[in-house]
């Protein structure tokens, strides 16, 4: 939008009249706020509304579908306004922020009647209090309640062993949560998949990247800053101001490129929140490595947390989920974003949820508690912000009595594991005597928000009771005035009443108007509004008893105010202590819930080592087996067995020595006879083991998985111009490049995407490569039979295969996975049952008989003793060629970003490049 730089005028802040000649103050006063915030909505708070002007009207009124109106005239043009009431604003907010929208609040900051007294043409004060962005909410009725709500500052530099580093912080500000890390910029992606914040905030210069801008813009919300909120060098000052202390070295330990990103991240926070600082937790550095690294195409197609179509239900953590808490159910959501690599950190989870898997009447007393529990950290949150109300406080409250409750119910534990041991010290924490000091101040009943009033019990403070009385008793001679009033006029219906236009006002029928505005009573009853069916009076008592109520009034809800601004320190005061406790009762949830499940769905405990192995006994995929249960059905169970040594228990179904030597399963089957489910369900059960969860199986012993890769399902990608075989070649690309020893990888149908031979040819090299060079376990569903040829020759191979059997002419489907492998796909007979027209299905039975007669198995069995299979150009010797002097110089100037460095880091960059020059 252009802003006017002049306008017409006005002397107040009534609507501008038609075509007035010079800028409104009022306008006046808009304008140079609208342009202190550029990118976002101005609400501009006018009475009961905020309001919005030119484009800023036009946007809002599409995106919320309310009326446009106009407002004055500039330069001869309307001026275009809309209008939220301020009552309702957190919905419309809500929904501006869903539409990608950042919106600036600005509210009157003096009463109306100070600037009245300042002169007639005064506007009133007004500053803007607050920036709503998507990742610096709140409130509740703007924040999903389940999930967390991140900001994240992405900051880059070039690092000094060459490449570069990306340097990441998430904060989510209802929670107080605050990490930081740093990765390669290779695994960015996976990074911001695994974060999943709802707004990231980033250089221009990074946003303008050509390799890493595309990533970035895929967000849901990305803000691009100016160098200065990213600057290396003030940033420790500035995190150092933020958590007032001297310097950061004792809250944590960062790297300089951490704490680059993690300044960003409260300078922006500081600008959002303008002033008003929410507590944070110190940042907790995430290792690298330490969590299971999964790529974005990969938690996608295992819909992790939504399903490929974007639902929550159908998904893992839908399938999991059986949490009371939004805490809880957000700790989980974390959990399964990031795995752990660390077998002693999974076996503390898994201590907690056997623990509460032996004790059902622990476990059910726990979540008891916990589902009467409030949402404390994000009470907190509000309340450190200025935006909590009475049942904030009141949240604290109950949640330190949930805390005694719950340490009563753990202390019934014969031995509580670590895990519940620090659960039950952080339960410890709060102080007793908030909550009591709380249970005396707040009363029974309490208002949303606190200028309601009527929040503090009666007999907490001698001088509020008086005044509220004060107040009531006013309010009972209205009530014996009104009886008065109508014997005098002889009016029965006659009625003392009150709005907020008006105040206290005598209301009569039309009929009987007249005559109150007739002598005599015309002396004592003042007319003030007609409307269709009543007349509106009102008289000198009535106004003198107005006064003493609104006053009596205004003072009780003065000393209300002071009290909750005690209330509210003393809960900040305590805030580490809640705030432990708050994350206790998650963990508490998290163990709990998953236990449950275990006992519902009957799961084990995973046995998790550092080993390569990877061994399950009966394992069962967790959604689908839900979906099957309730429909009546049963789930068959399949052992898998990816092992790189023969495992102490051989999986019941499996062939004769084979199987503990198999690293790569290739499992050929029918179409629906369960390919697809059999190598989800074994991802996830791995993934489930490492989030420190049991697992839907009889027995599962599991090495640690550092990366989870698959291959599954096929969409196109057309917002990125790539088809559907683009995407497939992509992701497989990725995998191949850099799937390791520790990696799981399924794929499931490679190369189906082109025509048959290129499909198996590139399918068929893939597994060559899989088996020589990545050496990782893998799952590889494929209908190209002829790759089975490949067992013969690859040792760490396996063929596997899903049973069905023929009946009449029909294919039943017993999912039970097998060794060998399928003679056919049974496409057709899957077609017929899908109901394609009976000649087609006869015709393709025709077209399948000739094709078959040319048998393509014999060319796949030459190929297999052919094939030079071990010349897989091995990646030491491509890492070991040198890159010449040229070379390494045209590297290290692309790594250069100019904008991105102060005046001192490019020259030292210059001098840094001169040394890399051949000498001589
Ligand atoms: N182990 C199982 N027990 C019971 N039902 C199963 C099992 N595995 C799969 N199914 C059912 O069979 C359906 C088809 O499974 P899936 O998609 O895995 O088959 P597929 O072999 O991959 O098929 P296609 O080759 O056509 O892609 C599933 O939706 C599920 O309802």
């Amino acid at each position: 939008m252009t802003i006017p730089q002049s306008f017409p005028p006005s002397t107040d802040e009534a609507p501008a009249a038609e075509m007035p000649a010079r800028v409104t103050p009022m306008m006046e006063q808009y304008l140079e706020i609208k342009a202190a915030n550029p990118g976002l909505l101005l609400f501009y708070r006018m009475g009961d509304f905020y309001e919005l002007f030119f484009e800023d009207a036009e946007i809002a009124s599409k995106a919320l579908g309310i009326v446009l109106t106009k407002r004055g005239k500039h330069q001869g043009m309307d001026i275009p306004m809309c209008g939220v009431p301020v009552e309702r604003s957190d919905d419309y907010l809500h929904r501006l922020i869903e539409a990608g929208h950042r919106v600036a609040v600005c509210e009157q900051t003096e009463d109306p009647a100070a600037a009245r007294a300042r002169g007639n043409k005064s506007v009133v004060r007004r500053d803007v209090v607050r920036l709503v962005t998507p990742g610096t909410l709140t409130e509740d009725t703007l924040l999903d309640a389940r999930a967390n709500n991140y900001l994240l500052a992405i900051a880059r530099a070039r690092a000094s062993s060459g490449g570069d580093r990306i340097g990441l912080a998430w904060i989510d500000i209802s929670t107080s949560e605050f990490i930081v890390t740093e990765c390669a910029t290779g695994e960015l992606a996976a990074t911001l998949s695994r974060i999943n914040p709802n707004e990231a905030i980033v250089t221009d210069a990074l946003y303008g990247d050509a390799d890493l801008g595309p990533l970035l813009r895929e967000l849901p919300a990305v803000t691009p800053l100016t160098r200065d909120v990213f600057d290396s060098a003030t940033a420790e000052r500035r995190l150092c101001d933020y958590f007032a202390v001297a310097t950061m070295d004792g809250l944590s330990a960062m790297s300089r490129l951490e704490a680059t990103a993690a300044a960003a991240a409260v300078t922006y926070i500081d600008r959002t929140q303008v002033g008003k600082r929410p507590p944070l937790s110190p940042p907790s550095r995430e290792a690298s490595g330490t969590t299971m690294a999964i790529d974005p195409a990969t938690r996608a197609n295992l819909e992790l947390t939504r399903t490929l179509a974007g639902e929550r239900h159908g998904s893992l953590l839908d399938a999991i989920d059986c949490t009371v808490t939004p805490a809880g159910s957000r700790l989980l959501a974390q959990r399964l974003a990031a795995p752990l690599t660390d077998s002693a950190g999974i076996a503390r989870r898994l201590d907690a949820i056997a623990a509460f898997v032996a004790d059902s009447a622990v476990r059910d007393d726990i979540r008891a508690t916990l589902r009467a529990a409030p949402d404390m950290s994000r009470a907190l949150a509000r309340l450190s912000v200025g935006r909590g109300g009475p049942r904030d406080l009141a949240g604290l409250r109950d949640g330190i009595f949930a805390a005694d409750a719950a340490l009563a119910q753990l202390q019934r534990l014969d031995d509580p594991p670590a895990e519940i041991a620090a659960v039950m010290d952080a339960l410890r924490r709060p102080p007793r005597d908030l909550a009591r000091e709380f249970e005396r101040a707040l009363a029974e009943q309490l208002p949303l928000i606190k200028r309601d009033g009527g929040f503090v019990r009666e007999g907490y403070e001698p001088a509020l009771d008086e005044t509220r009385n004060l107040r009531d008793a006013s309010r009972l001679v209205v009530a014996s005035m009104q009886a008065r009033y109508a014997d005098a006029t002889s009016i029965k219906g006659l009625k003392i009443r009150h709005n907020n236009v008006l105040g206290y006002f005598v209301e009569v029928t039309a009929q009987h108007g007249d005559k109150l505005m007739a002598p005599p009573l015309n002396a004592t009853f003042i007319h003030r509004q007609t409307l269709a069916g009543q007349v509106r009076f009102t008289t000198a008592e009535l106004g003198e008893i107005e006064a003493k109520i609104a006053n009596a009034g205004d003072r009780a809800l003065g000393l209300e105010l002071e009290i909750f601004e005690r209330l509210c320190a003393l809960a900040i005061v305590a805030s580490e202590d809640l705030r432990a406790a708050a994350h206790a009762f998650a963990i508490l949830d998290v163990a709990t819930a998953l236990a449950k499940l275990a006992v519902d769905d009957n799961y084990v405990r995973p046995e998790v080592d550092t080993s390569l192995g990877f061994a399950i006994e009966a394992g069962r995929h967790p959604v689908v087996e839900q979906a099957l249960k309730r429909d009546g059905q049963p789930f068959i169970a399949n052992a898998c067995n990816l092992s790189p040594v023969p495992p102490p228990y051989p999986p019941p179904q499996a062939g004769e020595g084979r199987v503990g030597a198999g690293q790569i399963w290739l499992i050929t089957g029918p179409n629906m006879a369960g390919k697809s489910t059999f190598l989800r369900q074994n991802a996830l059960i791995a993934l489930l083991a490492q989030i420190g969860s049991f697992v839907p199986a009889s027995r599962a012993r599991i090495g640690i998985v550092d990366r989870l890769f698959s291959r599954v399902g096929a969409a196109d990608d057309l917002a990125r111009g790539r088809s559907t075989f683009m995407v497939e070649m992509v992701e497989t690309a990725v995998i191949l490049n850099q799937a390791s020893e520790r990696s799981l990888v399924i794929l499931d149908e490679i190369g189906r995407g082109t025509a048959t031979f290129d499909g198996l040819s590139i399918a068929w090299a893939a597994i060559e490569h899989l088996h020589e060079a990545n050496r990782c376990r893998t799952l590889f569903a494929t209908h190209y039979h002829e790759l089975t040829a490949l067992s013969a020759k690859l040792p760490r191979l396996f063929n596997a295969t899903v049973r069905v059997k023929e009946w009449q002419g029909d294919v039943v489907f017993l999912h039970e996975v097998l060794p060998g492998s399928a003679d056919r796909s049974y496409g057709i007979q899957v077609a017929k049952l899908a109901g394609l027209p009976p000649p087609v299905i006869a015709r393709a039975k025709s077209v399948l008989a000739k094709l078959e007669a040319q048998d393509r198995g014999q060319t796949a069995r030459a190929l297999a003793d052919d094939l030079p299979l071990f010349a897989v150009p091995s990646r030491a010797a491509a890492e070991l060629a040198p890159p010449s002097e040229a070379e390494q110089l045209v590297e290290a100037v692309k790594a250069l970003h100019p904008d991105e460095m102060s005046p001192r880091e490019a020259l030292e960059a210059l001098y840094a490049l001169k040394a890399k020059l051949p000498k001589g």
